[in-house]
């Protein structure tokens, strides 16, 4: 059966563009439009084919800001030109200049995986299940061809919004895509969702997006990280990681089912060989039977998410996303960045105010 049209595909005025000049045959195709998002390299703005007055996102990439990573875009839009999947945002179309590399994507109305929990009234563990049922099948598609998303985490999953109130969700954002051919080393990722095997620099693969899944799946059902530094410690945050140390708080976990912490164990595994699949997540009675309850948790869950994450409007999104990409290339050198960024201006957070809030109160657990 075709899937339900998305809600929210009416045409709405564009505000009018203010950035810079356009590729010629893009302005010529397209009337682009507010921003809707950006991070370290890129813009994302809405956009409206001429033709057909569909609607789209447009992601600018400046190409100046990223000399001696020009592999990275490269390899980000050579995967989006391979994959099609219900659950990843797909490219429609791309066009270069010397400076600027603008994609023509899917666009997705409905905000990140936090928004979609913050403005539902009800939200249960059947809710989370299906959003990880979404996140894993989207993986297993990737890893069955080999590439590793390196950077799962809420703010790359997008949602979309039905008019049966059914939400679906997209993965987005494949700048540290990379396809697996050996084990890899690069220490990149995002610190709350990042595997111990990136950290301890012993190879890694396909499974680092497993451990990232496992800790969203936790964040889904309590609205805090596994890991988490009371004193805002990232070498402490790491330490944890390395050990795979974590609890399901009480009383926060006390409702939730064993189903759902089994899951969990089996996802947030040290020795990733012991560490589910994609395809073992998928088969798991909590994302495939009906082991996940129907309690309504969205008060609870919600709350949380609010003191351990920014989950306020999009201009505190934006800023998120430009300081969380300077802690999203977690090698070495933009690690120490970040680390000396925090010193050099007292009054700017440590980090993203995601991470920072989460680390600064974890003491409410
Ligand atoms: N297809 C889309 N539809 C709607 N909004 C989108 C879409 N793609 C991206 N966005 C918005 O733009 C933001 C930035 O996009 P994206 O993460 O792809 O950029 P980026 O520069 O690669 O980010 P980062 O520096 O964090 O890696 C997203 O967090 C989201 O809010």
């Amino acid at each position: 059966m075709p899937s339900p049209k998305p809600r929210g595909r009416a045409v709405s005025p564009l505000a009018i563009y203010d950035g810079p000049a356009l590729h010629d045959s893009l302005a010529s195709r397209y009337s682009v439009g507010r921003i809707l998002g950006d991070g370290n390299f890129a813009v994302v703005r809405e956009c409206v084919c001429r033709k057909t007055r569909e609607e789209y996102a447009l992601k600018i990439i400046d190409k100046t800001k990223c000399r001696g990573k020009e592999h990275m875009i490269e390899s980000e839009v050579s995967i989006l030109r391979q994959v099609s999947h219900p659950n990843i945002v797909s490219l429609i179309e791309e066009f270069h200049t010397p400076t600027q590399l603008y994609l023509v994507m899917e666009l997705v109305k409905g905000g990140d995986l936090f928004d979609a929990i913050a403005s539902a009234t009800r939200y249960t563990e059947k809710d989370a299940s299906s959003m990880v049922r979404d996140l894993t099948s989207a993986l297993d598609y990737l890893h069955q061809r080999s590439i590793v998303h390196r950077d799962i985490k809420p703010e790359n999953l997008l949602v979309v919004e039905y008019p049966n109130d059914s939400k679906s969700l997209k993965l987005g954002d494949f700048g540290l895509a990379v396809e697996v051919t050996e084990p890899l080393y690069t220490v990149c990722g995002t610190p709350t969702y990042v595997a111990p095997e990136i950290l301890n620099e012993s190879g890694y693969g396909l499974k680092v997006d497993i451990w990232a899944t496992g800790v969203i799946t936790y964040i889904l059902l309590c609205g805090f990280p596994p890991f988490v530094s009371a004193t805002n410690n990232q070498e402490e945050l790491f330490e944890q990681i390395l050990r795979g140390s974590y609890e399901f708080h009480s009383p926060y976990w006390d409702d939730i089912s064993d189903s759902a912490r089994e899951l969990i164990v089996q996802m947030i595994q040290v020795d990733q060989d012991k560490r589910f699949s994609a395809q073992e997540v998928l088969d798991h009675p909590w994302v495939s039977d009906d082991e996940a309850l129907d309690r309504n948790l969205h008060l609870r869950v919600s709350h949380k998410l609010d003191l351990h994450f920014d989950t306020n409007g999009p201009q505190h999104k934006a800023a998120g996303i430009t300081l969380m990409a300077q802690v999203t290339a977690l090698d070495k050198e933009k690690h120490s960045l970040c680390r000396e960024s925090e010193f050099k201006d007292p009054t700017s957070p440590p980090c993203s105010p995601r991470l920072s809030l989460f680390t600064n109160s974890s003491q409410v657990f």
